[in-house]
Protein backbone atom coordinates (compact mmCIF):
# COMPACT_ATOMS: atom_id res chain seq x y z
CA UNK A 1 0.00 0.00 0.00
CA UNK A 2 1.34 3.43 -0.69
CA UNK A 3 1.43 6.00 1.87
CA UNK A 4 1.98 9.55 2.01
CA UNK A 5 5.06 10.09 4.24
CA UNK A 6 3.42 12.05 6.85
CA UNK A 7 -0.44 12.16 8.14
CA UNK A 8 -3.17 14.61 6.84
CA UNK A 9 -2.96 16.76 10.71
CA UNK A 10 0.86 17.30 10.55
CA UNK A 11 2.26 17.14 6.49
CA UNK A 12 1.51 20.17 5.26
CA UNK A 13 3.99 22.26 7.40
CA UNK A 14 6.86 19.30 6.76
CA UNK A 15 6.07 19.12 3.10
CA UNK A 16 6.21 23.09 3.12
CA UNK A 17 10.00 22.84 4.09
CA UNK A 18 10.56 20.49 0.95
CA UNK A 19 12.19 22.26 -1.96
CA UNK A 20 9.59 23.40 -5.13
CA UNK A 21 10.94 21.45 -7.43
CA UNK A 22 10.52 17.86 -7.06
CA UNK A 23 14.56 16.90 -7.25
CA UNK A 24 13.58 15.71 -3.49
CA UNK A 25 11.47 13.13 -4.93
CA UNK A 26 11.98 9.98 -6.25
CA UNK A 27 13.80 10.97 -9.91
CA UNK A 28 12.11 7.20 -11.28
CA UNK A 29 8.42 6.84 -10.44
CA UNK A 30 8.82 3.29 -11.47
CA UNK A 31 7.49 0.11 -9.23
CA UNK A 32 9.51 -1.35 -6.71
CA UNK A 33 11.83 1.17 -6.82
CA UNK A 34 12.61 2.26 -3.33
CA UNK A 35 13.62 5.44 -2.02
CA UNK A 36 14.26 6.82 1.20
CA UNK A 37 11.63 9.79 2.20
CA UNK A 38 13.04 13.25 2.20
CA UNK A 39 11.41 14.00 4.95
CA UNK A 40 11.63 11.84 8.36
CA UNK A 41 9.76 12.10 11.82
CA UNK A 42 12.36 13.60 14.13
CA UNK A 43 14.10 10.58 15.73
CA UNK A 44 12.52 8.16 13.91
CA UNK A 45 13.99 5.13 11.31
CA UNK A 46 14.20 6.09 8.35
CA UNK A 47 11.11 4.92 6.61
CA UNK A 48 11.61 3.21 2.87
CA UNK A 49 8.62 4.35 0.00
CA UNK A 50 7.97 3.26 -3.11
CA UNK A 51 7.03 5.87 -4.85
CA UNK A 52 3.86 6.11 -6.84
CA UNK A 53 4.05 6.19 -10.87
CA UNK A 54 1.19 8.66 -11.58
CA UNK A 55 -0.18 9.48 -14.62
CA UNK A 56 -2.95 12.37 -15.39
CA UNK A 57 -4.99 12.08 -18.54
CA UNK A 58 -6.01 15.00 -19.58
CA UNK A 59 -8.96 16.01 -22.58
CA UNK A 60 -11.90 17.70 -23.06
CA UNK A 61 -15.36 16.33 -22.11
CA UNK A 62 -16.34 13.16 -24.40
CA UNK A 63 -12.70 12.95 -25.58
CA UNK A 64 -12.55 9.34 -24.79
CA UNK A 65 -10.32 9.51 -21.68
CA UNK A 66 -12.35 7.07 -19.44
CA UNK A 67 -12.75 4.63 -22.48
CA UNK A 68 -8.64 4.50 -22.98
CA UNK A 69 -7.74 4.64 -19.08
CA UNK A 70 -10.52 1.13 -19.28
CA UNK A 71 -7.61 0.05 -21.67
CA UNK A 72 -4.95 0.98 -19.83
CA UNK A 73 -5.80 -0.60 -16.68
CA UNK A 74 -6.89 -3.82 -18.63
CA UNK A 75 -2.81 -3.68 -20.27
CA UNK A 76 -0.51 -2.03 -17.94
CA UNK A 77 -2.26 -3.09 -14.44
CA UNK A 78 -2.67 0.55 -13.05
CA UNK A 79 -5.83 1.59 -10.65
CA UNK A 80 -7.76 3.99 -12.46
CA UNK A 81 -8.61 7.40 -10.39
CA UNK A 82 -12.27 9.20 -12.38
CA UNK A 83 -11.41 12.34 -10.52
CA UNK A 84 -15.43 12.70 -12.41
CA UNK A 85 -16.68 9.54 -10.55
CA UNK A 86 -15.21 10.63 -7.14
CA UNK A 87 -16.72 13.77 -7.31
CA UNK A 88 -19.86 11.61 -8.57
CA UNK A 89 -19.56 9.01 -5.64
CA UNK A 90 -19.28 12.07 -2.62
CA UNK A 91 -22.38 13.50 -4.46
CA UNK A 92 -24.18 11.19 -3.53
CA UNK A 93 -23.00 10.19 -0.69
CA UNK A 94 -24.08 12.03 2.92
CA UNK A 95 -20.89 13.69 2.43
CA UNK A 96 -20.92 17.35 3.64
CA UNK A 97 -20.29 18.43 0.09
CA UNK A 98 -22.31 16.75 -1.18
CA UNK A 99 -24.99 19.59 -2.69
CA UNK A 100 -22.07 22.00 -3.75
CA UNK A 101 -20.51 19.65 -6.13
CA UNK A 102 -23.94 18.90 -7.77
CA UNK A 103 -23.94 22.63 -7.91
CA UNK A 104 -21.04 22.60 -9.61
CA UNK A 105 -21.04 19.72 -11.76
CA UNK A 106 -24.45 21.28 -13.07
CA UNK A 107 -22.71 24.09 -14.08
CA UNK A 108 -20.19 22.77 -15.79
CA UNK A 109 -17.66 24.44 -13.40
CA UNK A 110 -14.63 23.14 -11.29
CA UNK A 111 -14.96 21.73 -7.54
CA UNK A 112 -12.65 23.29 -4.69
CA UNK A 113 -9.38 21.52 -5.24
CA UNK A 114 -8.85 20.56 -1.57
CA UNK A 115 -11.96 18.75 -2.16
CA UNK A 116 -11.19 16.61 -5.14
CA UNK A 117 -7.35 16.13 -3.61
CA UNK A 118 -8.51 14.84 -0.91
CA UNK A 119 -11.11 12.23 -2.71
CA UNK A 120 -8.14 11.74 -4.97
CA UNK A 121 -5.93 11.03 -1.83
CA UNK A 122 -7.94 8.95 -0.01
CA UNK A 123 -8.01 6.42 -2.82
CA UNK A 124 -4.42 6.59 -3.26
CA UNK A 125 -3.43 5.70 0.29
CA UNK A 126 -6.13 2.74 0.26
CA UNK A 127 -4.55 1.45 -2.62
CA UNK A 128 -1.95 -1.74 -3.00
CA UNK A 129 -1.16 -0.29 -6.29
CA UNK A 130 1.70 2.02 -6.61
CA UNK A 131 0.77 2.96 -10.37
CA UNK A 132 -2.29 5.61 -10.70
CA UNK A 133 -4.17 6.95 -13.78
CA UNK A 134 -5.20 10.22 -12.31
CA UNK A 135 -8.22 11.27 -15.05
CA UNK A 136 -9.71 14.21 -15.37
CA UNK A 137 -7.32 16.11 -13.14
CA UNK A 138 -6.05 18.56 -12.89
CA UNK A 139 -8.65 20.73 -14.56
CA UNK A 140 -6.78 23.91 -13.73
CA UNK A 141 -3.75 25.76 -12.52
CA UNK A 142 -4.60 25.43 -8.88
CA UNK A 143 -5.92 21.88 -8.93
CA UNK A 144 -2.61 21.27 -10.07
CA UNK A 145 -0.40 23.20 -7.46
CA UNK A 146 -3.01 21.99 -5.38
CA UNK A 147 -2.41 17.98 -6.11
CA UNK A 148 1.96 18.83 -5.61
CA UNK A 149 1.12 20.59 -2.28
CA UNK A 150 -0.52 18.40 -0.69
CA UNK A 151 0.40 14.87 -2.33
CA UNK A 152 3.93 15.75 -2.53
CA UNK A 153 4.55 14.21 -6.15
CA UNK A 154 4.42 15.21 -9.34
CA UNK A 155 3.05 12.66 -12.59
CA UNK A 156 5.67 11.21 -14.54
CA UNK A 157 4.02 11.87 -17.80
CA UNK A 158 0.81 13.28 -18.80
CA UNK A 159 -1.37 11.85 -21.99
CA UNK A 160 -3.61 14.46 -24.05
CA UNK A 161 -6.58 13.41 -25.94
CA UNK A 162 -6.82 16.25 -28.45
CA UNK A 163 -10.67 15.87 -30.20
CA UNK A 164 -12.00 18.74 -32.21
CA UNK A 165 -14.79 20.13 -30.12
CA UNK A 166 -17.92 19.05 -32.14
CA UNK A 167 -16.40 15.57 -32.13
CA UNK A 168 -16.73 16.06 -28.46
CA UNK A 169 -20.20 17.15 -28.61
CA UNK A 170 -21.39 14.61 -30.38
CA UNK A 171 -20.05 11.45 -28.00
CA UNK A 172 -20.81 13.66 -24.60
CA UNK A 173 -24.66 13.93 -25.98
CA UNK A 174 -25.11 10.54 -26.81
CA UNK A 175 -22.87 8.88 -24.00
CA UNK A 176 -26.57 7.93 -21.81
CA UNK A 177 -25.03 7.87 -19.05
CA UNK A 178 -27.85 9.84 -17.27
CA UNK A 179 -25.19 12.32 -16.33
CA UNK A 180 -26.95 15.68 -15.35
CA UNK A 181 -24.18 17.35 -17.30
CA UNK A 182 -24.86 15.37 -20.42
CA UNK A 183 -26.78 18.25 -21.84
CA UNK A 184 -26.16 20.88 -24.55
CA UNK A 185 -26.21 23.76 -22.12
CA UNK A 186 -23.54 22.31 -19.23
CA UNK A 187 -21.55 20.61 -22.16
CA UNK A 188 -20.94 24.41 -23.81
CA UNK A 189 -19.82 25.81 -20.12
CA UNK A 190 -17.24 22.35 -19.75
CA UNK A 191 -16.05 23.37 -23.33
CA UNK A 192 -15.37 27.34 -21.91
CA UNK A 193 -13.77 25.58 -18.67
CA UNK A 194 -12.19 23.49 -20.54
CA UNK A 195 -10.07 25.95 -22.61
CA UNK A 196 -10.05 28.77 -20.30
CA UNK A 197 -8.49 26.43 -17.13
CA UNK A 198 -7.59 23.39 -18.49
CA UNK A 199 -5.49 24.09 -21.72
CA UNK A 200 -2.69 26.48 -19.78
CA UNK A 201 -2.09 23.02 -17.11
CA UNK A 202 -1.91 21.29 -21.03
CA UNK A 203 0.54 23.51 -22.06
CA UNK A 204 2.32 23.46 -18.73
CA UNK A 205 3.27 20.30 -19.10
CA UNK A 206 3.99 20.05 -22.77
CA UNK A 207 6.78 22.85 -21.86
CA UNK A 208 8.08 20.30 -19.07
CA UNK A 209 8.60 18.05 -21.47
CA UNK A 210 6.28 15.62 -19.84
CA UNK A 211 3.16 15.39 -22.54
CA UNK A 212 2.49 12.89 -24.97
CA UNK A 213 -0.40 14.47 -26.97
CA UNK A 214 -2.79 11.87 -28.40
CA UNK A 215 -4.96 12.11 -31.75
CA UNK A 216 -8.47 11.23 -30.18
CA UNK A 217 -10.12 11.23 -33.33
CA UNK A 218 -10.21 7.49 -34.85
CA UNK A 219 -12.18 4.14 -33.59
CA UNK A 220 -10.98 3.17 -29.48
CA UNK A 221 -8.67 0.57 -30.53
CA UNK A 222 -6.46 2.97 -32.79
CA UNK A 223 -6.36 5.83 -30.42
CA UNK A 224 -4.72 3.22 -28.12
CA UNK A 225 -2.16 2.33 -30.68
CA UNK A 226 -0.60 5.84 -29.73
CA UNK A 227 -1.17 5.33 -26.16
CA UNK A 228 0.20 1.87 -26.09
CA UNK A 229 3.91 2.77 -26.83
CA UNK A 230 4.11 5.74 -24.25
CA UNK A 231 3.59 2.73 -21.76
CA UNK A 232 5.54 0.42 -22.93
CA UNK A 233 8.21 2.77 -22.85
CA UNK A 234 7.78 3.58 -19.81
CA UNK A 235 8.13 0.14 -18.25
CA UNK A 236 10.95 -0.56 -20.15
CA UNK A 237 12.78 2.63 -18.05
CA UNK A 238 11.47 0.84 -15.06
CA UNK A 239 13.79 -2.56 -15.72
N1 LIG B 1 -12.80 6.71 -30.19
C1 LIG B 1 -14.10 6.86 -29.95
N2 LIG B 1 -14.95 7.01 -30.99
C2 LIG B 1 -16.29 7.20 -30.76
N3 LIG B 1 -16.85 7.22 -29.53
C3 LIG B 1 -16.02 7.10 -28.47
C4 LIG B 1 -14.61 6.92 -28.63
N4 LIG B 1 -14.06 6.81 -27.40
C5 LIG B 1 -15.07 6.93 -26.53
N5 LIG B 1 -16.24 7.09 -27.15
C6 LIG B 1 -17.57 7.28 -26.55
O1 LIG B 1 -17.70 8.69 -26.30
C7 LIG B 1 -18.29 8.92 -25.03
C8 LIG B 1 -17.31 9.71 -24.16
O2 LIG B 1 -16.20 8.86 -23.86
P1 LIG B 1 -15.51 8.90 -22.43
O3 LIG B 1 -14.46 7.86 -22.42
O4 LIG B 1 -16.57 8.84 -21.39
O5 LIG B 1 -14.84 10.37 -22.50
P2 LIG B 1 -14.37 11.35 -21.36
O6 LIG B 1 -14.04 10.52 -20.14
O7 LIG B 1 -13.18 12.03 -21.93
O8 LIG B 1 -15.50 12.29 -21.14
C9 LIG B 1 -18.66 7.55 -24.46
O9 LIG B 1 -20.01 7.27 -24.76
C10 LIG B 1 -17.73 6.61 -25.20
O10 LIG B 1 -18.29 5.31 -25.36
O1 LIG C 1 -10.98 17.32 -11.08
C1 LIG C 1 -12.18 17.47 -11.38
C2 LIG C 1 -12.87 16.54 -12.17
C3 LIG C 1 -14.20 16.78 -12.47
N1 LIG C 1 -14.82 17.88 -11.96
C4 LIG C 1 -16.25 18.12 -12.24
O2 LIG C 1 -16.87 16.94 -12.69
C5 LIG C 1 -17.40 17.14 -14.00
C6 LIG C 1 -17.31 15.86 -14.79
O3 LIG C 1 -15.96 15.45 -14.87
P1 LIG C 1 -15.54 14.14 -15.67
O4 LIG C 1 -14.05 14.08 -15.69
O5 LIG C 1 -16.27 12.98 -15.14
O6 LIG C 1 -16.10 14.49 -17.11
P2 LIG C 1 -15.55 14.03 -18.51
O7 LIG C 1 -14.49 15.01 -18.93
O8 LIG C 1 -15.03 12.66 -18.35
O9 LIG C 1 -16.75 14.09 -19.40
C7 LIG C 1 -16.59 18.31 -14.56
O10 LIG C 1 -17.25 19.00 -15.61
C8 LIG C 1 -16.45 19.18 -13.31
O11 LIG C 1 -17.66 19.86 -13.03
C9 LIG C 1 -14.14 18.78 -11.19
O12 LIG C 1 -14.69 19.77 -10.75
N2 LIG C 1 -12.83 18.55 -10.90
MG1 LIG D 1 -14.65 10.69 -18.14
Amino acid sequence: MWRRAAKSSSFLPLLLQLPKHDASLPQRFTTGFPFHAPFQEKGGISPKQVAPLITFVLGGPGSGKGTQCAKIVETFGFKHLSAGDLLRREMISDSEYGSSILNTISEGKIVPSEVTVKLILREMEASDNQKFLIDGFPRSEENRAAFEQIVGAEPRFVLFFDCPEEEMVKRVLSRNEGRIDDNIDTMRNRLKVFEALNLPVIDYYSKKGKLYRINAVGTVDEIFEQVRPVFEACEQEAK
